[in-house]
Formats: structure tokens, sequence, C-alpha cells
């Protein structure tokens, strides 16, 4: 299971894709999966209206809101197990590191704080959420995943930024924050993917980070016989 990583507009979703068309390359299955779940959880519903402006003060609370999308989670957690019997690969779109950046930032705590203890607590300890077995952090600088987030909104209308997507300095933070959980392999162990990569050397990190979860054993295969599904994709 490979949690996937990264500011709002850092590409996450486009490594996700390279990693599931790595390992269908090689015939293995994969199952995608991406949090919040806005249109699968009411909690992830909830929060997602809360990041717009609705249900009054609730953004307000970090804690709150880090239930909200720890509930998401909980609720797709037997479905998650499920997948890792029955996959090769669960590929997942943000996952608990980003309650633990998000919310720590906000707190203006570091990755050693009181909130990435509450968050583990809670999440892994309390509600059974399955540790990942790899974390990618999809690394850029602050400025490029604003801009990106800036070009999606004018090139969308229904993605018009939410109350994280719009403050720079939050994401500074969670930026800071999300190093220093590669620093400390907090959860589980982390690769880190550059920002400057282009989609050659994407793909090859995606090549590289399959075969090193699913091993080299099925290196040249044509995916045949590969399935790739995708339960809640949200980008
Ligand atoms: C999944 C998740 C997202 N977030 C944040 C990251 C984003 O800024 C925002 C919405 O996520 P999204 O932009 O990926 O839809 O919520 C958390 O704070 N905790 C979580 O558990």
């Amino acid at each position: 299971m490979v949690a996937v990583e990264g500011l709002d507009g850092a590409g996450k979703a486009t490594l996700v894709a390279a990693l599931a068309d790595a390992a269908a390359r090689r015939g293995a299955s994969v199952s995608m999966h991406a949090f919040p779940r806005y249109d699968a959880d009411v909690h992830a519903a909830l929060a997602g209206e809360a990041l717009h402006g609705a249900h009054g003060d609730l953004r307000s609370s970090v804690h709150a809101m880090a239930v909200l999308f720890a509930l998401d989670r909980a609720g797709a957690a037997a479905d998650l197990r499920a997948a890792r019997e029955a996959y090769d690969l669960v590929l997942v779109d943000r996952y608990v590191a980003s309650n633990v950046a998000y919310g720590a930032a906000r707190q203006e705590q570091d990755a050693g704080g009181e909130f990435v203890a509450w968050v583990h607590a809670l999440e892994i300890e309390r509600l059974g959420v399955p540790a990942p077995d790899v974390q990618v952090l999809v690394r850029v600088p602050g400025e490029v995943a604003a801009r990106r987030v800036r070009e999606r909104a004018a090139a969308d209308p229904s993605r018009t930024p939410d109350g994280y997507e719009s403050d720079a300095a939050l994401q500074a933070r969670c930026a800071q924050v999300y190093d220093e959980l590669v620093s400390r392999t907090w959860l589980a162990p982390w690769s880190v993917v550059g920002a400057d990569e282009g989609h050659v050397a994407l793909t090859r990190t995606a090549e590289s980070l399959v075969a090193e979860r699913l091993g080299t054993e099925r290196s040249g295969d044509i995916a045949s016989g590969s399935s790739v599904r995708s339960d809640t994709i949200e980008t």
C-alpha cells in the first residue's frame, strides 16, 4: 500500500497515474483510492463544504476538521484492508500524513509536536486505519504548487481554491512539516519525488518505486492480465 502525499497542486495525481501505469505494465493488479472521498462519505463532504466556507466556524477548528478527515478514512479501512489482500498494489492519493501535515501546519507545530501524536493515536490506534507500507512525497516549491492550483481553478470553475489552497503561508508551513515527516520516517518509510522531474523522469521514478515494491520477477511482462480499479478517484 503506497500513499502519495504533497501540497495542493504538487502533482500527486500525475504520480499516482504513473505508478498505476508502471504496475500495470508489469502485469500487476492495482487498486486506486483517494482521500477525502467527498462523494462517498458524509464526513468528507462536510469537511469539503467547510473548506469552502459552509458550516459556521467548523473550519476554524483544526481538530474538528481532522476528525472529519479521519472518520472518512475509518469508513474506508475495511475496503483498504480487503484491497491489500486482493491486489498487488494499493495506491492512495492523500492519506493520514495529509491530516498530520495540514493540522500541524495550521497550528504552527512541527512533526514532533502534540498534534502529530494525536492524529496517530486517533487514526491508527483508535480508529484502526491501516498504516501504509510506504509514503511518497511529491515535493514542489510552494509557488509552483500555488500556480497549479490557480491554473486549475481558471480552467475549471468548479475547482475554486478552498480555504487551505488559498493560504500561501499555510502551504509553506505544510511543506516544512512534510519534510520533517520524511526525515523522521513518520508512520512508514518515505520516498521523495522532485518537482522538476519531467514526464520521462517521473515515469522512470514510478518504474523504480514499483519495482522496489513488487520485486523484479514480473519485469518486462506486458499487462495482458493486469487490472486497474479506481474506486474513489478525486484529485
Ligand atoms: C485527506 C486530507 C486532506 N486534508 C486537506 C488537504 C487539502 O488542503 C484539503 C482538501 O484536500 P484535496 O485538495 O486533496 O481535496 O484538505 C487534510 O487536512 N487532512 C486530510 O486527511
